[in-house]
């Protein structure tokens, strides 16, 4: 930058220069307000950037981009490598797990709010922000373990509720999880609408309502792997504008010298050189608290730069018990450890919290404090509306920075949006249409509903957002009064899994009680405080802190209180039956979910999660407090720290999911070059079944390992089938071909066709009216059945040709031939007990029974047994290798 023109009038600041970058760009003195600048009231005040057509071309582009990029990718997978990418089906690998966490956990407030945390308190703020909300999600990924192992097939976290604690303790957090959602979902419309107001002149509120339909479009076109896909991208793109401003600000432009220095210029301002420093045409606009300048109030020595900061403090146990409450009331965050894969939860969660704790440090570090050091005018009520990111990198980059922060955060703002709005029509879904409007509900009627939903949740979204921008709140206002709304939900959420005592009654007082008593003390602190109760007091420091402490803590003393007084003693049995709905079924096999695979799980996060949380928790803050006002070698260490693991970070991030997914990548890229033919579709390759294979000491064949499985429903079920694999021995090795038979009983007539070297045919005999369909339908190579179950996944137990039922047939059009018997030819490629058992459970049938070779005495074991009634939900179902079908 030039040195500013008006630059001399402040020539008291002028002390504390020490020394300047030689770039030209840095050819600025510290502290001082750059020419461009001198006599403006505010940053952005009427001044935008951009054109109106940019935030008009950025708020609907994002939607349509990323609707484009997301349907291209998944159809490029599909066709180059006959799978759907594999990262959906409860099988997603640790790398895409983390980025997905990233890209979930990265909401506007990370980039807007961690950057007014800075402006206000210096160093602290971004460290507390950081802090605040990584320790909650480290947590949750304890959690999410919990959850592979005691509700494997729960699809929302209020089915848990419901499962443990029933109807009343159900309702609470259905309402507590929807608060969340809408609170999660303002954050988006207030930041990323003064965002665009700011840079492009569109109106906030014609913003806000614009925003929802580049998101619906955005969730209809996506779908789950979409969004998995999509994720991937958006982490990518936030890493690398991480970097740039990084770089920019501490290299490249400047130096961590100079901002050091303008820092500490600037705090040490006095009245009347702010009263000169804000001036236009001899008059000042100057107030205290509207712009930076002088001591930083409850800072050690006023400084920026010290980590003794009460304010700092403050801010970050707000950040603490509102991120817990948007973590763990978030539906978002348990549909992505429902289908994150057990084996990789544990590594993904701390992977990502690691990852994503760089994002809010970094940045803030970088363009919040840079918005101070640069002298840029910025009001309290800009960086109120999340705008000083926006600012600086508008000051570095010109109208690339409006560009690039517009695009990243309407990209946020996007995925985000789409989580929440699946998150909601998940909750809808489930937990209100399926279990007390229509029970039976089939995945297609789910499916209905669930468009539905996310259409009138993008709707409701837009006239939230109007009216959000009514009532004049801002991002920093909705931020800090989270905690108080959902925090009393934090505990007794930790609690339904974590704790057998846990009772519903003090979980319902708790969550109640708490919200009410964080109510009260938000608003008897704001009048104790103020004197009076209006919208811009209730939205100052003490009386958020006074009601989120609040809410954590009586939540969690009435719950303890009242369990402890009435212990539950609670087996966690009936979690692992929640029934999954058709379609739903893979990465459920119990190689993934074994006891002591998810005990090791857990303790190996608890040991790491934990050590990492109470390093950046304690250690570090203990490690600096020492430090008062930092030294100038202390700045520079702390900036390099920040660099260091921006650049890690963003390399790990971008690379490890590439790698994971080489081979699918590979495929695209050696189709698009015609080095390879489109695939015929086939299940996703299965780690469960290698696993599953290898726990039963089976035999690899053309890269799958075979030997048994058997699955059962229930106690009873589990049993029979242990008790009839015993029997048979173990398979030998040689055994490479398999005989399913699957006999609904209830027209449990045997027919038998013939086999051939892996080779399998099935004969089924369904009613035509029957409901069964799909009992391989449901695999994602048949498109039309897996567009039409929505959630499909890729990862089934059979490559299907062919349906089975009359329904189905119907249904998915055309297919091989069925003959009269119903049988068709299928090619057996993968299995895995809980797919089967998924299957066989999802289809509700009376039930089914696989045989060997000697295929006629499982028929003949069939029709012993008799018809069993039709209401009957148990399944038996074992696989056996043909070597070992004499039974012995
Ligand atoms: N996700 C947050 N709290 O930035």
């Amino acid at each position: 930058m030039p040195l500013a023109q008006g630059s001399r009038q402040l020539g008291a600041c002028k002390i504390y220069i020490t020394r300047k970058v030689l770039t030209p760009s840095a050819n600025m003195t510290a502290g001082e307000i750059p020419a461009a600048y001198v006599g403006r009231d505010s940053f952005f005040g009427g001044r935008p950037p951009l054109p109106q057509e940019a935030g008009y071309a950025i708020v609907l582009g994002v939607g349509v981009f990323l609707s484009l990029f997301t349907t291209i990718m998944v159809y490029m997978d599909k066709v180059a490598n006959g799978t759907a990418i594999n990262i959906a089906g409860r099988n997603v690998k640790t790398g895409l797990t983390a980025s997905v966490i990233v890209s979930q956990w990265t909401w506007v407030a990370t980039l807007l709010q961690s950057s007014n945390a800075a402006w206000n308190y210096g160093v602290s703020g971004p460290f507390w922000y950081a802090v605040g909300a990584t320790i909650s999600i480290v947590l949750f990924g304890i959690l999410a373990t919990e959850l592979k192992r005691r509700a494997r097939t729960c699809h929302t976290v209020c089915e848990l509720v419901y499962v443990r604690w029933g109807k009343a303790a159900h309702l609470t957090f259905i309402f507590c999880c929807l608060v969340a959602n809408v609170i999660v979902t303002s954050m988006l419309l207030l930041g990323g609408a003064a965002t665009v107001n700011a840079l492009t002149g569109v109106d906030a509120a014609f913003a806000s309502f614009l925003i929802p339909w580049g998101v619906i479009l955005y969730t209809a076109a996506s779908g789950l792997k979409g969004t998995f896909a999509a994720s991937y991208v958006e982490t990518t793109i936030v890493f690398l504008a991480l970097v740039v401003c990084v770089y920019t600000v501490y290299v490249k432009e400047y130096s961590s010298d100079l901002i050091y220095d303008s820092l500490q210029a600037i705090s040490g301002m006095t009245e009347s050189e702010c009263v000169a420093r804000f001036m236009k045409d001899g008059v000042t606009f100057y107030e205290a608290g509207t712009y930076s300048c002088g001591p930083v109030v409850e800072n050690n020595s006023g400084s920026y730069v010290t980590m003794l900061s009460m304010g700092g403090l403050k801010s970050g146990i707000i950040s603490i018990v509102g991120n817990f409450g948007t973590v763990f009331a978030d539906q978002s965050y348990w549909q992505s450890a429902i289908v994150a894969k057990s084996a990789n939860v544990h590594k993904g969660y701390l992977l990502g919290s690691m990852v994503w704790f760089i994002i809010p440090f970094a940045l803030a570090t970088s363009l919040g404090l840079a918005g101070v050091a640069l002298g840029l005018p910025i009001t309290a009520g800009e960086a109120g509306s999340g705008l000083v990111p926006s600012a600086t990198a508008v000051h570095l980059f010109g109208d690339f920075g409006a560009v690039m922060m517009a695009s990243m955060l309407f990209m946020i703002i996007t995925s985000t949006g789409s989580a929440q709005g699946n998150a909601v029509s998940s909750l809808i879904c489930y937990d209100v249409y399926r279990r007390y409007i229509n029970p039976s509900a089939t995945s297609s009627q789910i499916l209905k509903v669930s468009q539905a939903v996310i259409v009138v949740f993008g709707l409701g979204m837009g006239a939230l957002g109007v009216a959000l921008n009514h009532m004049g709140l801002n991002l920093g206002w909705v931020y800090q009064f989270t905690g108080i709304a959902i925090g009393s939900a934090v505990v007794p959420l930790w609690n339904v899994l974590m704790w057998k005592d846990a009772n519903a009654t003090g979980a319902v007082a708790a969550v109640w009680g708490g919200m009410i008593l964080a109510l009260a003390t938000w608003l008897t602190i704001c009048q104790a405080e103020f004197g009076e109760i209006t919208v811009d007091n209730l939205g100052t420091l003490n009386p958020n802190l006074g009601g989120n402490i609040v809410a954590l803590c009586s939540s969690a003393l009435i719950h303890v209180g009242c369990s402890l007084a009435s212990p539950q003693n609670y087996d966690f049995e009936p979690m692992g039956q929640i029934d999954v709905l058709e379609g739903d079924l893979s990465g459920l096999g119990d190689a993934n979910y074994s006891p002591e695979l998810l005990a090791k799980a857990k303790a190996w996060l608890v040991k790491y999660g934990l050590g990492f949380t109470i390093l950046i928790a304690v250690v570090w803050p203990v490690l600096s407090l020492p430090a008062g006002v930092f030294t100038k070698d202390y700045w520079i260490f702390w900036v390099f720290v920040s660099i260091s693991w921006a650049f890690i970070a963003t390399v790990t991030i971008i690379f490890l999911p590439l790698y994971e997914s080489r081979g699918s990548i590979l495929g695209v890229f050696m189709f698009m070059l015609c080095l390879k033919k489109a695939e015929k579709a086939e299940p996703a390759k299965s780690e469960e079944a290698h696993q599953l294979a290898r726990s039963e000491g089976g035999l690899e064949r053309g890269g799958r390992r075979w030997s048994l499985t058997r699955a059962g429903l229930g106690q009873a079920g589990a049993q029979q089938a242990e008790a009839r694999a015993s029997r048979r021995g173990t398979p030998s090795p040689a055994s490479r071909e398999v005989h399913l038979r699957l006999l609904p009983m209830a027209r449990s007539q045997p027919r038998f066709s013939q086999h051939a070297a892996r080779r399998i045919w099935v004969t089924l005999q369904l009613p035509q009216s029957s409901n069964a369909q799909l009992p391989l339908s449901s695999t994602a190579q048949l498109s039309p059945s897996s567009r039409r179950l929505g959630s499909s996944t890729a990862q089934l137990p059979l490559s299907s040709t062919a349906q089975l039922s009359w329904g189905s047939r119907r249904r998915l059009g055309a297919s091989p031939p069925l003959t009269s018997t119903g049988a068709a030819p299928l090619t057996l490629r993968h299995c895995s007990r809980g797919s089967w058992r998924s299957w066989a459970r999802s289809r509700r049938w009376s039930a089914a029974r696989v045989a060997l070779a000697g295929a006629q005495q499982a028929g003949a074991m069939a029709s012993r047994r008799g018809t069993p009634s039709a209401s009957s939900r148990s399944v038996h179902l074992g696989l056996l290798p043909l070597a070992r079908s004499r039974l012995r």
